[in-house]
């Protein structure tokens, strides 16, 4: 379902004549099965959310190739990632990237917006997963009403909004309380088991870690790890 191969990235910093290249993904190679769900772990700086952001195609590689259901990311250009992403991926964030001036409901109908669907089937969708989330009496709420384990469902209910395959969490429970990342985390694996969503978290917490199939550390831009227990 993903495939990794080769995969490197640097960013390139300071001025014209003195810039330095300093590289943060290095011959990544890694592969996701249908239905699984990844963790990656690793210290601050490894380059972990450099590379969920390349699976994302919020970026594009220095090297490399990835394969997202046998369609190469790595061969479009940033308005058909775009595209694909809007179609095929749902990304979820540490700090919930919910519009400030759009209500839960509207924050969650904002890909079908953008998709060009219709208000009626809009609404359709939009109750269903509400509903499914656990989300229903907060629709009219702006996000600056809600707690932060509501915020992230509405978050968690935007990435399910376009019926994604695959789900990429970057940090998801990073900025919750204990018992609330434990709900936010059954729900992951709920997602998981009954409608066979493969996730692929980044995550500094080990219930997370400990929760997903493999888990993978990256260390200095490099990936080890990720056999099944
Ligand atoms: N846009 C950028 N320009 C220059 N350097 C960057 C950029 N984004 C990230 N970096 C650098 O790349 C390295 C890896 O960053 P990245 O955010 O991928 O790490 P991380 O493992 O996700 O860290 P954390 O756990 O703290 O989120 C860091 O040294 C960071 O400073």
């Amino acid at each position: 379902m993903i495939q990794v191969s080769e995969l490197s990235h640097h960013f390139t910093i300071g001025k014209k004549d003195t810039y330095k290249e300093i590289p943060v993904v290095q011959h990544v190679n890694f592969q996701v099965e249908e239905g699984e769900v990844v963790s990656i772990v690793g210290r601050s700086g490894s380059g972990k959310s450099t590379l969920l952001h390349l699976l994302a195609g919020f970026m594009q590689p220095i090297e490399g190739r990835i394969l997202l259901n046998k369609t190469e990311l790595t061969a479009m250009n940033e308005e058909q990632r775009a595209q694909f992403r809007l179609q095929s991926l749902g990304f979820i964030f540490q700090n919930f990237q919910l519009l400030p001036g759009l209500t839960a409901y509207e924050n969650v109908e904002f890909p079908l917006v953008l998709m060009g669907i219709e208000e009626q089937e809009r609404k359709v969708r939009v109750d269903e997963i509400m509903e499914r989330v656990g989300l229903t009496s907060v629709g009219p709420h702006y996000p600056n009403e809600l707690s932060g384990g509501q915020q992230q469902r509405v978050g968690i209910a935007r990435a399910l909004i376009n019926r994604p395959a695959i789900i990429l969490a970057d940090e998801p429970t990073g900025s919750l309380d204990s018992e609330t990342e434990k709900d936010i985390l059954m729900l992951i694996q709920s997602l998981n088991q009954k409608e066979g969503i493969t996730f692929i978290i980044i995550t500094h917490d080990e219930a997370v870690a400990q929760a997903a199939d493999r888990t993978y550390t990256m260390h200095d831009g490099q990936l080890i790890g990720g056999e099944r227990l």
